[in-house]
This record gives C-alpha cells, structure tokens and sequence, in this order.
C-alpha cells in the first residue's frame, strides 16, 4: 500500500462486526497516526441495521480508543472520521450493489481516489463467495486501468472442496495479483522476527534441530469470550478460528527450513513442505493428543446452542516428521477466556549434562535490601518460589564497599524453606550463605538437597526480576567449589 498509485476507496463488508471493530478500524488510525495512510482514502463500511453515519462513527471511534497502539490525537481522529460513510444493505441482496456501486462512483470523484477499490470481506466465510459473484455482476471489479482488490481471512472453505470451489469463484472474477488471503498473525511483530532470529543469527541456527531442541511450545491464549460472534463461531470452534491457520503459520515458521531467498513464494514452498510432513492424525492419534475444552458459560452466548460441543479451547501435540525434527513434539494450544492474552512460542532446549543446566539457566532475583539481619522462611512464603527454579538474594550486602562481618545471610528456616520447594540453586550477595552458624546447619541442608550455593555476589545494579545466569564454574577435578564469573541478562 506505500507504494504508487494507493489512492484507493476501501469497502468493508462486515462493518459491524468484531474484526472491524477490534482490528480494522484501530490499524486504519494507526497508520493515520503514523502518517502511512494514502491521502486519497476513504471507508464505506456496510452493515444492516439502520445508523447514521454520526452513530457509525462514535462506535468506530470507542473501539479505537479500546483497541488502537496509539492515543486518540483528536486532529487525526477528525481527519479520519470525516472519511468514515456507514451504508445499511443486506449484501446478499442485489439491490444494495447498484445503490453502493453509484456511491462509490460518488465519493470516488471526491476523494479523486482513481476508481481504486479495496474490498475486505469482514463476514461469515459462508458470504465469501456471495459477495465476490455480487460485486462482478453488478460491475464492480473492471481490472483496468484501475485496480480492485479483494481481502479473505479465513476460514477459507471448510474441506479441500469447499476450499476449490471458492478459489474458483474468486479467481473467476479478480487476478490473482488482486487477491489477498491474508492471516493477520502473518504481520505480528514476533512473526516477523522468526525469520531473522532463525537465519541470519549464527547461535540459533547450528542449535535449531531434533538434537538440541526438546520440544516447541506454540501458544496464543485470548481473555476474551466469542464477543457476540456466536453466528460465526459456532460452526468455527477453535480449529478452524485459530488452529488451521494462525498457529499452522506459526508452527511452519518455526520449523521450515532456509528459504532460498526472501521472496513470497520461497518461503511459501518452505512452509508447505512443513505441513507436508506433519504427522497424519489417526483416529487412536486424536484420541491420545488432541484436548477439546469450553469455556463456561459459552452455551449461554448469543446464537448459541445449549448443547454445543464448539470448542473454544483445543491443545494439540503434533510431529513433523522430516530429517530436522523427528522425534521433537510441537505443543499447540490456543483457548478463549484464558486467564492472560498471550501470543508465544516456546523452544525447549534440551538440559545440559549434569551441573552445567543448573548453572547456565533461567533465574530469579529477589530484593531483600530492607532486611537487616538474615532472610529467613517468612521472608520467603510470599515469594514465586517453585521446583527447579534458581533464586538469587540481593541484600544490603550489595550495597556497601567494605567487608561487613554483620552480612546478612540465610538462616536455618529459610534453607529448609528452599529445601522443600526443591529449588536447583541460590545465590547470595555475600561471600557466605551463612554466618557463625553452628553446625552450619544452612550449608549442609542446601548440600545434602543437591542445591548450587553461589556466594560473593555483586549485585548493587541488578534489579528484582527474572534473568538468565550463566555460572560455568571452573573445571577443577576433585574440587568441592570453584572460582566462576556469573554473568545475569536481563529477560524482556
Ligand atoms: N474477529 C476477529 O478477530 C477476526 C475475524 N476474522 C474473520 O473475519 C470474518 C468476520 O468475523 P467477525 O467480524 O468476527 O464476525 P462478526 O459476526 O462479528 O461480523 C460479521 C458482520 O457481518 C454482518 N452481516 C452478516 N450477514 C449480513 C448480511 N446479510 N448483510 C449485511 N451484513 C451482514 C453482521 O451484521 P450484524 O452485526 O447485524 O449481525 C456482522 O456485523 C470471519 O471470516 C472471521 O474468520 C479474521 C481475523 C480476526
Ligand atoms: O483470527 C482471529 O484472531 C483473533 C485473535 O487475534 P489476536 O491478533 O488478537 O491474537 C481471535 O480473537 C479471533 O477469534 C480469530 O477469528
């Protein structure tokens, strides 16, 4: 859309609907905000129910201050609004095309938008095909000297048939240059990154195959409900919202192999040798790894049934079995009203042998500076301490220049505490986990569990927070300790 000739009338079927509220309508203020929209630009948005375009405009304007990246600007706000026409017609009848094809005409000389057309199909997948044969017959897609585009999410049919005979239609009537199967993950920031974090990253790449990698985690959990899409998603469910698609694309980035360049249909032909090689789900198969679940209260959602069996949550451990990943499980999981929104993929690595994946892990550090005197059990209760964690303690100790013979230090509850949370390791400020304790009780609980003690900490800069240490000791033959430089870096 930067490039020439983007003068363009974008037509949104669906204009009431939850896309273009809580997507389309805040990207379109962000990229006015960001000054990327064409100058010559305006949006006839098409619903069914009777609203004027002040009405329109006040429920587009809500749902970018609840939705868009940036603060509503009122200059932009105004500018763009002023662009916004709402027009009622029921699009699968023909009648509202000659009224909205006499609009366009209409604004098109306003707005000297070039007779450029975009038209996104923000609807149900069953109108997909409706509303490509309408807008062909009522002579409204010229391919000319101007151009009109059309933009389909998904779902994209609903089995290999469907999926055909719809392309068919499309194609009949747009090119194929015009028309957009777009998945809006496709342009999520982390996605983007996927590619270069892979290939042109050389820590990752040598490490990115069956034997390094224990297993992926793909996930992308939503706090929302189906927010009045019940017609929509009833006959959706999660696997074909979200799985069949989004996390799909997810899944191949993430295992396809390099590209031989950049361009679309390179990477393209990456990913479909990925779905190519995923396992074939049997009916055993399904059984053992696919989860269904829904959410309660979903059968009391609006244009739902009271006995559906819609999933709104499914989790899938799936194979791609080819030569980089055999025998690494991909966990896909995707749910709605999760208790956190999150997009992620996990990449597991497999545990370094022995000490070594107790040194060189994740952590978490912990700011006592107000205690005084030791860090005992009840400074720890409250604390996000689970099995397998490394903890640090940044004291008071940090915090002074001389030797303090009075450090703070962690005392005999505190160490049964950590004991019984099964933790790996514990760091401290000082150049002792204990102090004068008799019977070094602090010291033998820790050892006796196996736990890594790191004393003689500096940590005055570091923050409380979650870090990755890396705290490879020296390799002394028969040593009980030994000298290592433990280096923190911060987690984003
Ligand atoms: N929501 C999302 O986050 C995303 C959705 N999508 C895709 O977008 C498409 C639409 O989804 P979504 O917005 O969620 O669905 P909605 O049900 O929220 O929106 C569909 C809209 O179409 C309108 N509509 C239905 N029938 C007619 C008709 N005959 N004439 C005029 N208007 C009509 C509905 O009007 P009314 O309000 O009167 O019922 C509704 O506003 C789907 O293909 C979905 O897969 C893709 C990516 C993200
Ligand atoms: O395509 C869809 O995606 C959204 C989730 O998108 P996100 O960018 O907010 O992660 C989902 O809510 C919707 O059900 C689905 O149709």
């Amino acid at each position: 859309m930067v490039k020439n000739n983007i003068s363009n009338i974008m037509v949104i079927f669906g204009g009431r609907g939850d896309l273009t509220h809580r997507k389309l309508m805040p990207a379109l203020y962000n990229l006015k905000y960001q000054k990327i929209l064409p100058e010559n630009f305006a949006v006839v948005s098409i619903g069914r129910r009777d609203k004027t375009e002040e009405q329109y405009r006040n429920e587009v304007l809500e749902s970018v201050k609840n939705y868009s990246r940036f603060n509503i600007d009122e200059k932009i706000w105004q500018d763009l609004s002023k662009g916004i026409y709402y027009k009622k017609f029921d699009f699968t009848d023909g009648k509202g095309y000659i009224e909205l094809s006499s609009f366009l005409e209409e604004i098109d000389k306003k707005y000297n938008a070039k007779g450029n057309r975009v038209y996104y199909l923000a609807v149900a997948p069953e109108y997909f095909g409706i509303i490509v044969e309408k807008l062909n017959r009522y002579g409204m897609v010229k391919n000319e000297t101007s151009w009109q585009r059309v933009v389909i999410e998904k779902p994209f049919g609903e089995d290999l048939k469907s999926a055909q005979r719809l392309n068919k239609i499309i194609t009949d009537v747009f090119t194929e240059r015009n028309t957009y199967r777009i998945d809006h993950y496709l342009g999520k920031e982390m996605l983007q990154n996927i590619i270069v974090i892979r290939f042109a990253n050389v820590f990752f790449e040598p490490v990115w195959n069956r034997r390094y990698i224990d297993n992926v985690q793909i996930s992308s959990n939503e706090t929302v409900g189906i927010e009045n899409r019940g017609g929509y998603y009833e006959k959706a469910g999660a696997l074909r919202d979200m799985v069949q698609n989004h996390m799909l694309q997810l899944l191949t980035l993430t295992a396809m192999e390099p590209p031989v360049n950049l361009d679309t249909e390179s990477i393209r032909d990456e990913k479909v040798k990925v779905l190519k090689s995923l396992e074939i789900f049997t009916p055993g198969a399904v059984e053992k790894n696919i989860v269904r679940g829904q959410y309660v209260g979903y059968r009391q959602e609006d244009k739902v049934s009271p006995t559906s069996n819609t999933e709104t949550f499914m989790a899938l451990k799936v194979h791609v079995e080819n030569f980089r990943w055999a025998g690494v499980p991909f966990y896909i999981r995707t749910g709605k009203r999760m208790p956190a929104k999150s997009t992620e993929i996990v990449i597991q690595f497999k545990p370094l042998p022995g000490i070594l994946s107790k040194v060189i892990t994740k952590c978490k550090v912990f700011d006592f500076t107000n205690i005084f005197d030791k860090i005992t059990s009840e400074d720890l209760v409250n604390k996000n301490i689970q099995k397998g964690n490394f903890i640090i303690f940044k004291t008071r100790n940090s915090l002074v220049e001389d030797f303090d013979f009075e450090f703070v230090y962690l005392d005999k509850s505190g160490a049964l505490y950590l004991k019984e949370k099964e933790i790996v390791g514990v760091g401290i400020d000082a150049l002792g986990i204990e102090r004068s304790q008799p019977d070094h009780e602090t010291h033998k609980i820790l050892l006796e569990a196996g736990i890594v003690i790191l004393e003689g900490l500096r940590l005055k800069d570091v923050e409380e927070g979650e870090y990755f240490l890396y705290a490879a000791p020296l390799k002394i033959k028969g040593a009980e300790a030994a000298p290592t430089r433990a280096v923190l870096i911060k987690e984003e």
